[in-house]
């Protein structure tokens, strides 16, 4: 069974616990605490095969103090960036936690596989306030090779599952992808070897 660990991230209020219970319940509850970290469960198959999926959800305040987001990039394999469409700070912040993301990854090796990231604009339904304007929200994603959609917890259940399906897949996607270059990496080495060694014996 393969593993496969999701943080959601995003300001205070944006609807990170709304968008987890809609995908988790299909429910919408109007209310959910916010003075608690959670780790969500859920098994789930997708193409054929059986997936144990951890979701994180911080509580605002140790996203602020303890995490500072140091922690959740080496602990995750993707993120769910969530930013509130009637609320341009909260729009700022998504920004600022993209490029905390992204940075780690451009500095070290050009050749890692960049963490999947989905921005998610939400409070759709909130379109008459809004003030952040999707293709905004379009551009950040693709400055950052992110996805990016809007929708609203509110309001859109299968719309809440098919976004965190695409990031699924996307994770798995990079899952695919490091396996392929550990293994051309280690087939390199064996031809490495075998070159080096295969030489000396014909010579001896
Ligand atoms: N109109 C509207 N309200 C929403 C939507 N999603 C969440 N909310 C409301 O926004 C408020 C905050 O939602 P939460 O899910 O608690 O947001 P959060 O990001 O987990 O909040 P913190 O844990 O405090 O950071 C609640 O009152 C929700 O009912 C949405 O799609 N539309």
């Amino acid at each position: 069974m393969n593993d496969v660990k999701l943080a959601v991230l995003g300001g205070e209020g944006t609807g990170k616990s709304a968008l987890i219970v809609r995908f988790l319940t299909k429910r919408f509850i109007g209310e959910y605490a916010s003075n608690l970290e959670s780790i969500y469960n859920k098994n789930l198959c997708l193409e054929g095969k059986q997936l144990n999926l951890e979701i994180y959800d911080p509580c605002s305040q140790s996203q602020k103090a303890k995490f500072s987001l140091t922690s959740e990039p080496h602990w995750a394999d993707g993120f769910v960036v969530v930013y509130d469409i009637s609320d341009r700070s909260s729009f700022a912040l998504a920004k600022a936690l993209i490029y905390r993301i992204r940075e780690p990854q451009t500095s070290h090796c050009k050749r890692a596989v960049q963490s999947a990231v989905l921005l998610v604009g939400n409070k759709q339904d909130l379109c008459h306030v809004r003030e952040v304007g999707w293709e905004e929200g379009q551009k950040l994603a693709l400055d950052n090779r992110c996805q990016f959609c809007e929708l609203s917890a509110a309001e859109q259940s299968l719309e809440v599952e098919m976004m965190f399906i695409r990031i699924i897949k996307d994770i798995l996607t990079n899952f695919k992808l490091k396996e392929k270059r550990r293994s051309s990496g280690s087939k390199s080495m064996a031809k490495l070897i075998n070159n080096v060694f295969g030489k000396r014996r014909k010579s001896v």
